[in-house]
């Protein structure tokens, strides 16, 4: 039975011991497995204990306790390294409804990554983890996906795993810049022209959404439509059916929509400045991106990623710069790290980029009290009193040239508070 499933499968019983797996699993994870002996923890994760001790949700804990199918995003260790899993458990009943065991089916996830690697996601942190688990979820369907999250928080390259997680992934991905669109110009790019439809019309153009025909639309940054815009993009996602400009004959365009937008789109429908109607046909399947601010953890490791492929990939951040780096409350998100990166690489003039190569607005008294802000942002961007003393010090540590002792009669503190608070935040002094 377990042969018939085309995804890696395998069968567990309620002590994690693993006593099925088909030909679809032996093919994508080479890994020894003795039947009736190994555990699928064991296998997984190379650890003793079941994943829920070592920070990661047990779906056959969920499915044991409810009795019903469970889901979970995990990191599995395979021969290749460590890469992302959606995984989904379903319990297997005898007869009288008793559960004997554990079928978990493992769908690969290859447009993420927990390390550096071109062209993936990457990041693993808990509310990457949950992004990645509801893109795995849209991309079996071909339901419209709306994507909210801050700018530069990724939502292009969300919109992109969509795609190609889907079984349109052979067919075009075409994105719509919906910012600045006017209504000429949003018809003509989109639907097309027809030879003679206009002053300048000399040959006949294919529209946007005819080349995406079995593929993928992406409307970027969708709530700027105007709204008399809104009314003939509503028409066109209801029907599929358009007509080219100067044209008679109506088109019909298959295409799965992906949208998204940095503001928040029920706010601008309660204001009268989008169609509520629109909204509920965008929003099938709501995807909420973190901020970077909300997956701080997942900052060390895009920092060496951006190094990596960057034409600095000799140079290397400095314990206390990276510390800053992750202390920053990065308003951009991903866009704004990736900037920052580029530059103070470029500015270092050794191989070492320290705190000070840095742009002034990461160090911390920029990050501290910026009085030109209007309260509002500076309360958004505040942060902890712990934070600021981890940033101060930071960059106190890279710049001071003197003594442990000579420091702490500067702070104020003890030598032995001014350690203590150095190991804490992992910092070194740059001479000791
Ligand atoms: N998880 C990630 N791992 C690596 N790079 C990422 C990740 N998320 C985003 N990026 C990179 O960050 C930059 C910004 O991403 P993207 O353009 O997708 O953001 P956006 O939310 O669409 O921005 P905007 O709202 O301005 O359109 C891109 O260079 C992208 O490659």
């Amino acid at each position: 039975m377990i042969n018939a499933i085309d995804k890696p499968a395998i069968f567990i019983t309620p002590d994690y011991v693993i006593h099925a797996v088909n030909q679809a699993y032996i093919e994508t994870y080479n890994t020894q497995v003795i039947l009736g002996q190994s555990k699928c923890h064991q296998i997984s994760h190379h650890s003793n204990q079941p994943c829920d001790k070592h920070g990661e949700e047990c779906p056959l804990q969920q499915c044991q306790s409810t009795a019903r199918a469970a889901n979970a995003v995990h990191i599995h260790s395979t021969a290749q390294g460590k890469s992302y899993c959606d995984i989904l458990m379903k319990p297997i009943k005898d007869d009288s409804g008793k559960v004997l065991g554990f079928l978990e089916i493992l769908d690969a996830i290859d447009y993420a990554s927990t390390e550096s690697k071109k062209g993936t996601m990457i990041g693993q942190s808990a509310p990457f983890k949950q992004m990645l688990n509801r893109i795995n979820r849209a991309s079996q369907s071909t339901i419209a996906v709306l994507l909210q999250g801050e700018t530069g928080a990724g939502k292009e390259l969300v919109a992109k795993a969509v795609h190609q997680a889907s079984s349109r992934n052979d067919k075009p991905f075409v994105v719509i810049e919906c910012t600045g669109l006017s209504e000429n110009l949003f018809e003509s790019e989109l639907f097309g022209y027809e030879k003679g439809a206009f002053t300048g019309a000399t040959t006949s153009k294919k529209g946007l959404i005819e080349i995406a025909h079995g593929g993928t639309v992406f409307f970027d940054e969708i709530g700027d439509v105007p709204m008399n815009m809104q009314v003939k993009l509503l028409r066109l996602l209801e029907t599929q059916c358009y007509r080219a400009v100067g044209g008679l004959k109506q088109k019909r365009s298959d295409f799965r929509l992906v949208s998204a937008s940095h503001k928040n789109l029920l706010e601008l429908v309660e204001k009268g400045e989008f169609r509520r109607d629109l909204y509920y046909r965008i929003a099938g399947f709501p995807i909420y991106l973190p901020s970077l601010r909300e997956r701080h953890d997942d900052i060390p490791t895009l920092v060496n990623h951006f190094i990596k492929y960057s034409e600095y990939k000799h140079k290397k951040f400095s314990a206390n710069a990276l510390t800053l780096l992750s202390a920053y409350a990065y308003p951009g998100n991903i866009r704004e790290l990736k900037n920052i990166i580029e530059q103070s690489a470029l500015i270092a003039n050794e191989d070492i980029i320290h705190s000070s190569d840095l742009p002034e607005s990461v160090q911390p008294q920029h990050i501290i009290i910026d009085e030109k802000k209007s309260s509002q942002t500076a309360a958004a961007d505040l942060m902890s009193l712990e934070d600021a003393e981890c940033a101060y010090l930071s960059q106190v540590c890279d710049q001071f040239k003197g003594s442990s002792a000579e420091l702490a009669i500067k702070l104020n503190i003890s030598v032995r508070t001014l350690y203590r608070k150095l190991q804490r935040y992992e910092l070194k002094l740059s001479v000791l």
